[in-house]
């Protein structure tokens, strides 16, 4: 079987340079960072031996684990300055204009000087994403100012309990940790390649970063997680969503969560994160999101034959934890950081300015009228 046929706008099927990070729907359904297939890794390793794939090639032995681990620990905290403009921000302003203005001013107080450094601000960035997130929603939301330590082993059980100032359970644990794996990369995808082009032009991490951010917001891309929720949480049963998402389509509406720019037949994470939020569900007590998600499911594949992305079963498993709505794309980004980080090292180790050209549409050649002749 091979991939999806690729053509023309978007520049669709256009390789724009090369990468070992990373393979996406190389038999129509694949999803592979450095060789390891993503449902080996998400069975078998953690969050934090997956970056340290990312960053390193290859994955750590239980002491490389163990260093990695503890550097990571001990640069969760946030500056006194940082945490001062997080208490500005508005609790009404969007959470990845949060966390792009977090990235962005962390880049002010610790700037990378040189290339030398960038896997400490990739590290940097990636340990303290969840407190940004957490110290923001916590000083906006409930008025505490949390302390953006704890002793959670893990950055995924880190961010649950940031978030909710409770130790999670283990399956709250485990399912976060997933989550960030499912998440942490994908070859050139919108914001990835935002990141690439960035750095081509040799800017600083947290410049490529913040760019990357800023792409990764928009509905079509990370933001589609929450825009899938959005739509879930009005369906009142299965039948109901049938009839209105029949209606969404009539309209030529896009369904959030369904369709993939390179997968044509699934996308690899789905049935993953699909199978964890049944799990939850189960905890929950209440299945009727998860059996809502699934007639969705159902109706887009019978109608359209077009399936679940990631971000569709990510909504109700993130639900099922308590995970507020507004906070999925940051969960995204304190993720994909990797990918990103990752990837602006690889432009940097063989680099040359990505400058495509444009196909000219505009007018003829033509002189500038006088204005009060025109
Ligand atoms: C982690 C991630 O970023 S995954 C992506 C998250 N984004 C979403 O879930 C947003 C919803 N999905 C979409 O908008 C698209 O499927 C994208 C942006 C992901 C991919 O876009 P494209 O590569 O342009 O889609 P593709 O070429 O496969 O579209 C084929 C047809 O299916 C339609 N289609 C694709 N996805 C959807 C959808 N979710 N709902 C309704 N129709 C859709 C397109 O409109 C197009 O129809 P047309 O030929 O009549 O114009
Ligand atoms: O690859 C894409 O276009 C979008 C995607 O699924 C991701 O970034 O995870």
């Amino acid at each position: 079987m091979t991939g999806k046929k690729l053509t023309g706008a978007g520049l669709r099927g256009q390789s724009a340079g090369e990468t070992k990070l990373c393979t996406v729907g190389k038999t129509g359904s694949g999803l592979t960072y450095c060789g390891y297939d993503v449902a080996d890794l998400s069975e078998n390793a953690t969050f934090e031996e997956v970056a340290y794939l990312l960053f390193n090639g290859e994955l750590p032995t239980v002491d490389q684990l163990a260093a990695y681990k503890a550097e990571l620990k001990s640069m969760r905290d946030l500056p006194k300055e940082l945490k001062l403009v997080l208490q500005h921000i508005p609790a009404d302003a969007h959470p990845m204009d949060v966390m792009r203005t977090g990235c962005s001013f962390l880049g002010n107080l610790e700037p990378e000087a040189d290339f030398s450094e960038q896997n400490k601000a990739a590290n940097r960035l990636l340990a303290a994403f969840p407190a940004i997130m957490c110290y923001w929603y916590r000083y906006s939301h409930e008025g505490e100012e949390i302390d953006c330590v704890t002793d959670e082993e893990s950055l995924g059980g880190h961010f649950l309990k940031l978030l909710r100032g409770e130790t999670p359970s283990e399956l709250h644990r485990r399912v976060m940790d997933v989550s960030l794996i499912l998440y942490a990369e994908h070859e050139f995808n919108a914001s990835t390649f935002t990141a690439r082009v960035c750095a081509s032009t040799l800017s600083d991490m947290f410049s490529c970063v913040t760019g990357a951010i800023g792409t990764l917001r928009g509905p079509l891309h990370g933001g589609a997680n929450e825009a899938a929720m959005d739509m879930i949480e009005k369906f009142k049963s299965p039948e109901d969503a049938k009839e209105q998402m029949a209606g969404m389509l009539a309209r030529k509406e896009k369904i959030m969560g369904f369709g993939h720019a390179i997968y044509s037949e699934s996308d690899p994470r789905n049935v993953i994160i699909k199978a964890w939020s049944e799990k939850l569900a189960g905890e929950f007590g209440d299945r009727s999101l998860y059996d809502i998600s699934v007639a969705c499911e159902e109706f887009m594949w019978d109608t359209k034959k077009l399936f679940c992305n990631a971000d569709f079963f990510h909504a109700s498993a993130y639900y099922f934890m308590g995970i507020p709505t507004k906070l999925f794309t940051p969960i995204f980004v304190c993720s994909r950081v990797t990918g990103w980080a990752a990837h602006v090292m690889e432009q940097r180790s063989n680099n040359r300015i990505i400058r495509p050209s444009a196909d000219y549409i505009g007018s003829e050649p033509r002189t500038v009228q006088p204005i009060d002749e025109r």
